[in-house]
């Protein structure tokens, strides 16, 4: 009998509809659900600590020679997602500094390719811990993803808040795929574990009542707007058009030279 594989998953809000299903499956289909933030999460999975996860949509791309897609499910968005946000003081063209959120890697990624242009040559970058008035206390802009988001919208100090989904629909009209579920190509996934993943999108939605009413109580946010957020601003089903748009980052990674290749996407079967 061979041993439980090891499925890590990150814990934000726009996890839940996934994450929920996934963990009452897992008795079932055999594998162990590891918590963790979603960078790293990439690096236990690259360090073959995982056998698959979801992890930040770059890390699939830049990795793609070691994993295969798990067909289905991911974390995507199509216009404004409302938690994926540059936060700026002052114009844009004297940005000098940046402070990205360690958790993050696509959203740091996406960031770069829409604003390159945009900010002055040379703009340097740290990843720090997400706390928005340490990050704005010692740099000219943030990056915020995650719940963290929730509490930039109505700042009182009048910063100004981009919505990098929402930008990248107007550049490229695609939905953005924030995070993907990939597997490492030596572990095998069964027929079950395959049907777990590309049911839980279905399965969320029939579960959404129970996960806005916990999800209201731990974040202690408007149950309304968690509602909208995990309805309409969250897309989990990797469909045909969430794919173009993540062949349309993989495109732009390439042309930008964060990527070195242009890599097919590959599915587990
Ligand atoms: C939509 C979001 O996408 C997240 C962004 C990630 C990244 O930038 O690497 C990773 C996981 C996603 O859940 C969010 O942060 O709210």
């Amino acid at each position: 009998m061979s041993s439980l594989l090891k499925f890590g998953f990150h814990d934000f809000l726009n996890a839940q509809p996934l994450l929920v299903p996934l963990q009452a499956a897992a008795p079932k289909v055999g594998w162990e659900l590891v918590r963790d933030v979603p960078a790293n999460l990439a690096d236990r999975l690259h360090a073959g600590e995982l056998d698959l996860a979801m992890i930040p949509s770059i890390e699939y791309l830049a990795h793609a020679d070691a994993y295969r897609l798990v067909p289905g499910a991911c974390i995507a968005s199509r216009g404004a997602v409302d938690t994926v946000l540059l936060v700026t003081r002052g114009p844009l063209e004297v940005v000098r500094t940046v402070a990205l959120d360690e958790r993050s890697r696509t959203s740091a990624t996406l960031l770069r390719i829409l604003f390159e242009d945009v900010f002055p040559p040379k703009v340097q970058y740290s990843r720090i811990h997400p706390d928005i008035t340490h990050m704005m206390r010692t740099c000219d802009a943030a990056l915020v993803i995650g719940d963290q988001g929730f509490a930039v919208h109505d700042n009182a100090e009048g910063w100004t808040v981009t919505d990098l989904s929402q930008r990248w629909l107007e550049l490229t009209g695609r939905a953005f795929v924030h995070a993907v579920v990939a597997v490492r190509r030596e572990a095998a996934l069964t027929p079950a574990m395959l049907k777990a993943v590309a049911d839980a999108p279905a399965q969320g939605r029939a579960l959404m009542d129970s996960i806005v009413r916990e999800q209201t109580k731990k974040t202690g946010l408007d149950a309304n707007g968690v509602r909208d957020y995990l309805e309409t601003k969250i897309i989990y089903t990797l469909g045909p058009g969430e794919v173009e748009g993540l062949e349309a980052f993989r495109d732009q990674c390439f042309q930008k030279k964060v990527l070195n290749m242009r890599p097919a996407l590959e599915f587990a079967e």
